[in-house]
């Protein structure tokens, strides 16, 4: 098959060949060998050389299963697949989306007003700033009360509709600091929803317990056009007219000061009833899932936590995008994620990334991140659009530890193995030390005992030896063996203040492109998404026949016709 001239395929290097070798290699470590993570984390040399840090930020990736020979072979492989120049074709506008002809530039909206960053051949720093002080500004104008409702009263509610790249990555962040000090002074009274399922069940929980006469709807939608975000749109936008009909408003007031949008198909919003001014735009080279440093999040986090906070979630962010772009690879917290994710999904063939972060305050931070990795990176064809003769993508999943220890560990020492990346930071958002009232230790270090424990004892596991060295009854040595040898990295940070989440997510949006530049896909459509909600309207629209004229439900395999048959006759009794 001809390609097109440029880097060659990361399969056809010398370095794709290397890893292949010392995978298989590392793949027949038994327990007692060299290879065994039990033994490799013995190694000081190898340990010290498996540890890098920025800022303050240490990244431990000795309990990979990796020596340091592999390390070079993947940083041979980010050569020779070009990656330093793909980061700079990212890094510098060009349109590297080109199923969409798109660039990818969403790490423009933290850059500082003094950078200047060209799309095409516009500089697209000013415009980013004028509606980062667009926004600044209307939040302050709505958190001081300048900005009143359509009855007179302050504003101390926003509903955020929204949904996947509009929701989630807000969401993750609102969540992450909620219970940082400074955040939680900054948003004193106020209260931060969020809307994004279709399902009404989520409308009504949205809507409990929030007065419409002090509420601020903020309909987030890239295209405009998602039909769950449009459906709730306009359920509240009813909400909010029915409540200017009973207050004795006056409609269009009420649609005036209480919904806004953000957007990068403004017209659309306009037409939707939404004035100009209270429209706040983004642009085509924001992807969806990266849009969470627009408006799309600043806007409802600005109302929040207000501007100072956002501000600093944005230089946060930034400085790990400097550090991406300049660090050497070696020392790059986000390249060696990325070539670490490629070692294990594609070579060692553990698909399965899972995030543990010790901190709940980070609870939405897996969901989030299983978006942007999965939507980017679960793909199928090159960019060339040529099969890959490779797996690609991986399956994110997490949850806060330690609850997650409760659930799903068990699978994770004695099933499947994933590759896992622990999360966690020296100071707690909220310590609690009580060892004057005779506890052992403060409660955030009985967390962190737990983000140092079980790493271990992924990687050493427990062998049938020891057990039985500790009387373990004969019948059950097969039961209580871990054989370890599963690999992990832990994340320390110093702590999780605004400036910190976003130094991780840039970190994480920062991997997932590494990973996708290395496999060769384009990490930044999604056609994937598409052939549901086409399947989706016809559905729709049988279901609207069926109701309105009890028209038969037609055009559907047999299975669906006859799912769908016992759905409209049970809704209809
Ligand atoms: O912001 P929009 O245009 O409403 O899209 C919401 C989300 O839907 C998707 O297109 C997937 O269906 C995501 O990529 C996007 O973040």
């Amino acid at each position: 098959m001809s390609r097109k001239p440029g880097p060659p395929a990361a399969w056809e290097t010398d370095a794709w060949s290397k890893l292949e070798k010392s995978a298989a290699k590392l793949q027949q470590s038994d327990a007692d060998g060299p290879l065994h993570l039990r033994q490799l984390i013995e190694d000081e040399d190898r340990c010290e050389a498996l540890r890098a840090s920025f800022d303050g930020i240490t990244m431990d990736y000795s309990r990979q299963k990796l020596t340091t020979e592999t390390v070079n072979e993947l940083l041979e492989l980010a050569e020779a697949t070009h990656l330093k120049v793909k980061m700079t074709a990212m890094a510098s506008g060009k349109a590297i989306n080109t199923t969409e002809g798109r660039a990818v530039m969403h790490m423009a909206l933290r850059a500082p007003k003094n950078e200047k960053i060209l799309v095409g051949d516009s500089d697209v720093v000013p415009e980013v700033h004028e509606v980062l002080d667009r926004v600044y500004a209307f939040a302050e104008s709505v958190r001081s009360g300048e900005h009143k409702g359509a009855t007179g009263k302050k504003i101390d509610t926003v509903i955020s509709i929204g949904i996947g790249g509009s929701y989630l990555g807000p969401e993750f962040v609102f969540e992450a600091l909620r219970t940082d000090e400074t955040a939680a002074a900054a948003a004193q009274g106020r209260t931060l929803k969020f809307l994004a399922n279709v399902d009404p069940v989520d409308v009504a929980r949205a809507l409990s317990g929030v007065d419409p006469e002090t509420t601020l709807v903020v309909v987030v939608s890239k295209t405009f056009t998602t039909a769950e975000t449009m459906l709730n749109a306009r359920t509240l936008r009813r909400w909010l007219e029915d409540a200017a009909t009973k207050a004795g408003a006056d409609k269009a007031e009420m649609i005036a000061k209480h919904m806004i949008a953000v957007s990068a198909a403004v017209p659309k919003a306009t037409d939707f009833g939404i004035a100009e001014e209270n429209v706040f735009g983004f642009w085509d080279w924001v992807g969806g899932r990266y849009s969470v440093c627009s408006a799309v999040g600043v806007m409802p986090l600005a109302l929040q936590y207000g501007p100072d906070v956002v501000q600093a979630f944005l230089d946060g962010a930034w400085s790990m995008d400097e550090h991406f772009l300049s660090a050497d690879f070696s020392e790059n917290l986000p390249v060696l994620v990325g070539l670490i994710g490629v070692w294990n999904a594609t070579f060692l063939e553990y698909n399965v990334q899972a995030l543990l972060p010790y901190s709940q305050a980070l609870l939405r931070f897996p969901a989030h991140i299983q978006q942007v990795s999965m939507e980017s990176n679960g793909k199928r064809v090159t960019l060339e659009g040529e099969h890959l003769p490779i797996e690609a993508g991986e399956i994110v999943l997490g949850e806060p530890g330690t609850n997650g220890q409760h659930s799903f560990y068990q699978l994770i020492h004695q099933g499947r193995v994933m590759a896992c990346d622990f999360i966690g930071s020296i100071k707690s958002q909220q310590p609690i030390d009580a060892t004057a009232q005779g506890e052992d230790v403060s409660n955030h270090d009985e967390l962190m005992a737990n983000f140092f424990a079980q790493p271990d004892a992924l990687a050493t596991g427990k062998t049938i030896k020891e057990l039985e060295a500790e009387g373990v009854p004969k019948d059950l040595l097969n039961h209580k063996e871990f054989p370890g040898n599963r690999p992990s990295t832990q994340l320390l940070f110093p702590c999780f203040d605004a400036k910190r989440v976003g130094q991780l997510l840039s970190l994480y949006e920062n991997s997932i492109a590494v990973k996708g530049f290395i496999w060769g896909v384009n990490s930044f459509d999604q056609w994937g998404v598409e052939l549901g909600k086409v399947l989706a309207k016809q559905v729709r629209g049988a279901l609207q026949g069926a109701r309105a004229e009890n028209a038969p439900v037609k055009g559907f395999n047999p299975a669906t016709t006859s799912l769908l048959k016992t759905y409209l006759e049970g809704s209809s009794n």
